[in-house]
């Protein structure tokens, strides 16, 4: 299996003089191609931290980090943003969006900056991609007339506009009731069938079972590299039942 993401002996540290501190201390995790991976452990264990290591968002203090099996630290800034906006989409609990801007012009915005496509063919693909998620009709709307699940299905179109190799999401679902929650793990679970690998920071035990391989942070370490079965509708409770005992086990 091709690791599209190498993370060794990664070290992140915060502050300065005696109030610096390993956020990461040594943190060593990769990512398969197509997999999906979740990241969970106790608030402040370093699960957003490691994610925003991972896809280069953030610098890092010690170790490597590499995509392609190219080290990060030795990419120029704009190849980066590049590599980012290329193979990379980002889906956060509240999709950040422009208050002047519709809907439609929310999700092509980004893709608008240094890009070779035309105008004609971005809308073209926002479209689609509205389409698919069900939000169509939402296009000429304002982000403030549309419910949370809606304004997600947004966020991830726009996450999906420059066809990433992964998607990166920081509790995607925890701002949405229970249904909207379910409706976006159901569309992450598809758009990672189709081969779009997934890497998700969450809490919920719901959410980490649809993926099928768990890391588990605590103190800024990792301490347990879960495997799950491919995910399948019919074995979701089991799923979480596995996933539940384990954070029992880890006193997560
Ligand atoms: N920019 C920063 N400056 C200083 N400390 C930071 C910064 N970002 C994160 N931290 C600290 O690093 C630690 C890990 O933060 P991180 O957000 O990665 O944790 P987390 O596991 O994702 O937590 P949560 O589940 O609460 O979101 C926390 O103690 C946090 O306060």
């Amino acid at each position: 299996m091709k690791k599209i993401i190498i993370g060794d002996q990664i070290i992140k540290s915060f502050g300065e003089g005696d109030e610096k501190r390993n956020v990461l201390d040594g943190v060593s995790a990769y990512i398969n191609e197509g997999e999906f991976v979740a990241v969970m452990g106790p608030s402040g264990s370093g699960k957003s931290t490691l994610m925003f290591a991972l896809s280069g968002t953030d610098g890092i203090n010690g170790g490597k980090v590499a995509v392609d099996g190219r080290d990060l630290s030795e990419i120029g800034e704009n190849e980066l943003s590049d590599l980012r906006r290329t193979q990379m989409g980002f889906v956060f609990q509240q999709p950040t969006m422009l208050k002047h801007l519709n809907i439609l012009d929310n999700i092509i915005l980004p893709s608008m900056r240094g890009n070779r496509r035309n105008a004609a063919d971005i809308t073209k693909k926002a479209r689609a991609l509205m389409k698919r998620v069900g939000i169509s009709e939402l296009e000429k709307r304002d982000i403030t007339q549309v419910s949370g699940g809606q304004l997600q299905r947004a966020g991830i179109c726009r996450a999906l506009m420059n066809s990433p190799r992964i998607i990166f999401g920081d509790e995607p679902t925890g701002a949405l009731n229970s249904q909207s929650a379910e409706e976006i793990m159901d569309l992450l679970s598809e758009i990672n069938a189709e081969g779009t690998a997934i890497m998700l920071v969450t809490h919920d035990a719901k959410v980490a079972a649809r993926s099928e391989r768990i890391l588990f942070m605590r103190d800024g370490t990792l301490v347990s590299d879960l495997k799950l079965p491919k995910f399948d509708r019919t074995n979701l409770e089991d799923r979480i039942g596995k996933v539940t005992e384990k954070m029992r086990e880890l006193r997560i």
